[in-house]
């Protein structure tokens, strides 16, 4: 079902400060800030030469990383994010195997503008798993 790493998220308290660190103290390209509001987050992309970082900072009264920069406020790994190249026979596949799809079990539009879903940490090792159609 899986293809390749898209990338791995890390939600940060301050967008402009994580993206000045990562581009002055790293030395690397990093995207222009992407407002979300459908997903509540702000978002910026380093680009690497084998995968991508997204830098994620909350974005309005309800966003949903808003609970773990809580409980992690200098920042941390958020979720990982793999591609799959029919994101609806995925989720079907998922749904019969017991895993938890996040929200109401229809693909979003991404970053990317791909659709996308989410599954719960507490069913992959602790770890949030973002699948985006390619
Ligand atoms: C920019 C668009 C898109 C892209 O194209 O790339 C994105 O990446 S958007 C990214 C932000 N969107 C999402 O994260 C959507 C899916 N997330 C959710 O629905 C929620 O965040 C959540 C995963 C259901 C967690 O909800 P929350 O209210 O924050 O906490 P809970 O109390 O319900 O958490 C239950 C349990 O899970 C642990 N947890 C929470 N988040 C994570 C995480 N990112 N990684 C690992 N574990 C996580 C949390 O600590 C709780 O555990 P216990 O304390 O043991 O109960
Ligand atoms: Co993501």
């Amino acid at each position: 079902m899986l293809g390749r790493v898209n990338h791995v998220a890390i939600a940060v308290p301050d967008l402009a400060s994580a993206t000045q660190s990562y581009r002055t103290t790293l030395g690397a390209t990093v995207t222009e800030p992407q407002a979300l509001p459908e997903h509540g987050v702000t978002v910026v992309f380093v680009t690497l030469p084998n995968t991508k970082v997204e830098l994620l900072e909350p974005l309005g009264d309800t966003s949903p990383i808003a609970a773990f920069l809580a409980k992690n406020p200098s920042g941390g790994m958020h979720h990982i994010c793999y591609e799959v190249e029919d994101i609806i026979a995925a989720r079907d596949a998922l749904k019969g195997s017991g895993a938890r799809v996040l929200g109401d079990g229809e693909p979003k539009i991404g970053a990317h503008g791909k659709p996308v879903l989410f599954l719960h940490p507490k069913d992959f090792q602790g770890t949030l798993i973002e699948l985006e159609q390619v």
